[in-house]
């Protein structure tokens, strides 16, 4: 997979070099160019913002750099990525759809956020995607691209040891919270490991960490839960 970052603050995505993102990268699994917005620029200043037609606070992302970017960087297979506070719920569902393209552009806005007409030209020639992280706002969208980037290159083939870790974790395919773990020594302070854990029987094990992501989805995301379809739940399930 192919991702272009564009942000004012290339710095800001130095994160990106290390751990499993990293490993991915020098793996050629993920190829990542992080590039500096200034490079389009024009004046001397190399300004990319101005006063928000329409008057209020702050400064708005002039259209002329983004535009000489985005020529510069997409593609005929390219999905503009923008996160931002107005965008579409990011979801582990939002991850694996990423993880699918061949070549994102991550733009990552500032100030009061990128002029509206950059996104709306880029549609014309590319999927475009807004994603919020969630309902709160941050100085601008590099963090957010951290996040995203984890998200979807943990999905990559080959980056996660052992892919069966995809299988069990939080919002996989059984749409749960999952299980409780634990590990060695048994006894800690005055805590034990559940006995059915240390018990060898590979059915009692999977039967009790199913239950206990039912109960613990129940309990803290009853959302998620209601959003099963009938079929994800076998008989043993709706007895419990
Ligand atoms: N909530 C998100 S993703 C965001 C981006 C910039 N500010 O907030």
């Amino acid at each position: 997979m192919r991702v272009d970052v564009v942000t004012i603050f290339p710095e800001y995505l130095a994160p990106l070099d290390l751990s499993l993102v990293g490993k991915a990268r020098a793996a050629g699994t993920l190829d990542l160019a992080v590039h500096d917005l200034r490079t389009w620029t024009s004046d001397v200043h190399r300004t990319v913002d101005d006063s928000p037609y329409g008057g209020g606070p702050g400064m708005v992302m002039r259209p002329e750099p983004w535009g000489q970017a985005l020529d510069a960087l997409a593609g005929p297979h390219t999905r503009l990525v923008v996160p931002s506070p107005v965008g579409a719920p990011f979801t582990q569902a939002t991850a694996h759809a990423l993880a699918a393209e061949q070549h994102l552009i991550f733009a990552c806005g500032r100030y009061e956020g990128i002029d509206q007409r950059v996104l709306d030209h880029a549609a014309t020639r590319m999927p475009v995607s807004e994603i919020s992280l969630g309902d709160y706002v941050l100085f601008g969208g590099e963090v957010a691209v951290l996040v995203i980037l984890e998200a979807v290159t943990r999905l990559l083939p080959g980056v996660l040891g052992n892919a069966d870790s995809l299988a069990e974790e939080s919002h996989g395919p059984a749409g749960l919270l999952e299980a409780p773990v634990y590990t060695k020594p048994a006894q800690w302070r005055d805590l034990s490991v559940p006995d059915v854990l240390r018990s060898g029987d590979h059915g009692r094990i999977a039967r009790w960490r199913r239950d206990e992501a039912l109960l613990r989805t129940a309990r803290r995301r009853p959302d998620l839960l209601a959003a099963l379809p009938p079929e994800a739940f076998d008989k043993r399930d709706r007895a419990t």
